[in-house]
């Protein structure tokens, strides 16, 4: 896909370093006896926004903490193998939870991700000023709203200045407003050459912000390819369960689901 490519100032800085991609192979783990990760293989690609969708307990968080090198998988991880200073160099994760437990100030928690990768305060005053906070920085991280809250975390994340991001569900809890700007955002930050994965339950917004998507159900990946190659009726009943009205719009594809099998 072709985009523009503006490169903002101090985020940008630290893609001089970017790898081309990340490589995970064969990642397979069993959780109380049964295979919730299985054979699980794909790359993630500088430059790219790769979503992750699939149903409920499908495997998205499983697969992206096994990327991470957070879970003890079977299979290789080009991030699991690193320590963990190089990893937060190399890649940020925003995790599903998004429980905040001390009242420190937004700043200052934006700040911990920077310094989590050895990175200077510019680069959480840019995350901050990204994602639109600055307003909310000297407010205690505990006396938001759960979308701020949301927020904040992914510009934790983003102050990492890392050259892959993996985001898992980073629009839950967003109003509709606050979900297309991060889709936007993350799809900008492939633009800018960072490899991003987003785990999304929104299929038609990963249509419209997604290069490529992957497809995992029960543990393992059923589909993969552009959103228009992936996205058939087909697909979504057998995957999904469910119908859907699929329509080339001036935005995009849009996917809308209009009744449960
Ligand atoms: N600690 C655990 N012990 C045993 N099974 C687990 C554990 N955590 C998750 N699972 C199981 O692993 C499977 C995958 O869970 P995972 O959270 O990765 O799914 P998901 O695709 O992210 O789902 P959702 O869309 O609901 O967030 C599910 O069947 C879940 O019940």
């Amino acid at each position: 896909m072709s985009r523009a490519a503006p490169h903002p100032q101090g985020l940008a800085q630290g893609l001089a370093q970017r790898q081309p991609g990340l490589h995970f192979e064969a990642l397979t783990l069993k959780r109380a006896g049964r295979a919730v990760l299985e054979n699980v293989s794909f790359d993630l690609r500088a430059g790219e926004c790769l979503g992750l969708i699939g149903p409920n307990g499908a495997g998205k968080s499983t697969l992206m903490r096994a990327a991470m090198g957070l879970l003890p998988t079977a299979g290789h991880s080009d991030l699991a193998r690193l320590p963990v200073g190089a990893r937060a160099r190399h890649a940020a994760f925003l995790p599903q939870g998004r429980e905040i437990a001390w009242p420190v100030a937004v700043a200052h928690l934006v700040e911990l991700g920077a310094r989590a990768a050895g990175r200077g305060p510019d680069r959480a005053a840019a995350a901050l000023a990204r994602l639109d906070l600055a307003a909310l920085a000297a407010r205690p991280a505990t006396a938001l709203s759960g979308g701020e809250q949301a927020r904040v975390l992914l510009a934790r994340a983003l102050a990492q200045d890392a050259p892959y991001l993996l985001a898992d569900e980073p629009i839950a809890g967003l109003d509709p407003a606050q979900q297309i700007r991060t889709m936007r955002l993350l799809s900008d930050l492939a633009t800018e050459g960072r490899g991003v994965m987003v785990s999304i339950h929104d299929i038609g917004l990963a249509a419209r912000h997604c290069d490529r998507l992957l497809v995992i159900a029960a543990g393992r990946i059923v589909a993969e390819g552009p959103p228009r190659a992936v996205l058939t009726a087909d697909l979504l009943a057998r995957v999904f369960r469910i119908e859907a009205r699929i329509s080339e719009t001036p935005e995009g594809l849009d996917i809308r689901p209009t009744r449960a099998l």
